[in-house]
């Protein structure tokens, strides 16, 4: 984190703290914990949640109750780390104005807008600002010191504070969870690769919108394109034991 001196009135990330090395696919990373954020995101009744917009829409969420309780681990492991947690909520206005009306594609691919289109009775309750929808699931409530970023649509990076906040930070590692894999996810990820941050998703603790190759895909694609993939378990016991250094000091993945 950053470091203030009694002297200056700033300091810059010292990134002093030791490089650890998170076991990966397709190599191991190795990370400062002070350069590195946990992103959660869109743990939303919405996505995570029976009666919430994915089940209205048609998607399975029946196995997101693990995911749940492995990103509370990998919360827990950060906040005691010392590194930031954001959390992302997806949605918008209650009058839908953020969402883009006909003149936006989003208009016709969002699902929740296109469930509500197909009943009505369903208008301003999936993911409009203020619904239960919207809310962050129970049983993951930010605490003092987290972050919490609305976002309008897949990308986190879109018409959002995100990028400011983590360069303010120093942040250079982006460790995902959250829902759904295949969209959310995965279209964050790929944004923070173009911006050169390095991506790194815990796959148990992420769940996709759709069937389970959708889960593997996804998973496929950013081990091979666009970052790595672990586990929750592994995060856990890289960050909670943060005084032991890895081997190497190099800032950078591994190549096998
Ligand atoms: C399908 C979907 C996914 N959202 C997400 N959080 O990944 C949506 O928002 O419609």
């Amino acid at each position: 984190m950053t470091i203030a001196t009694e002297k200056s009135g700033y300091a810059l990330n010292t990134g002093s703290d030791a490089m650890l090395e998170l076991p990966g696919k397709p190599e191991p990373l190795h990370l400062r914990a002070s350069e590195t954020a946990l992103v959660v995101v869109d743990m939303q009744n919405a996505y995570a949640t029976i009666g919430g917009y994915l089940d209205r829409a048609g998607f399975d969420v029946s196995a997101t109750g693990p995911v749940i309780r492995q990103i509370r681990k990998a919360i827990a492991t950060a906040r005691a780390a010392g590194m930031p947690v954001i959390f992302f909520q997806n949605g918008w206005d209650p009058d839908y104005v953020e969402a883009g009306g006909p003149g936006s594609p989003n208009w016709y691919k969002s699902n929740a807008l296109k469930t509500m289109r197909r009943q009505p009775e369903l208008k301003g309750s999936l993911l409009a600002k203020g619904t239960w929808d919207y809310d962050l699931v129970d049983e993951l409530t930010p605490q003092a010191g987290d972050i919490v970023i609305p976002k309008p649509r897949y990308s986190g990076f879109f018409n959002t504070p995100f990028d400011s906040v983590l360069r303010a930070r120093g942040i250079r590692n982006l460790v995902f969870t959250g829902i759904a894999t295949n969209v959310c996810v995965e279209s964050t990820l790929r944004d923070g690769f173009f911006l050169e941050y390095f991506g790194v998703v815990l796959a148990d603790a992420t769940h996709q919108a759709g069937p389970d190759f959708v889960q593997q895909a996804a998973l496929y694609n950013i081990e091979t394109f666009f970052g790595w993939v672990s586990t929750t378990e592994d995060f856990c016991r890289t960050f909670g034991r943060a005084d032991v250094p890895a081997e190497t000091h190099e800032p950078q993945a591994t190549t096998a």
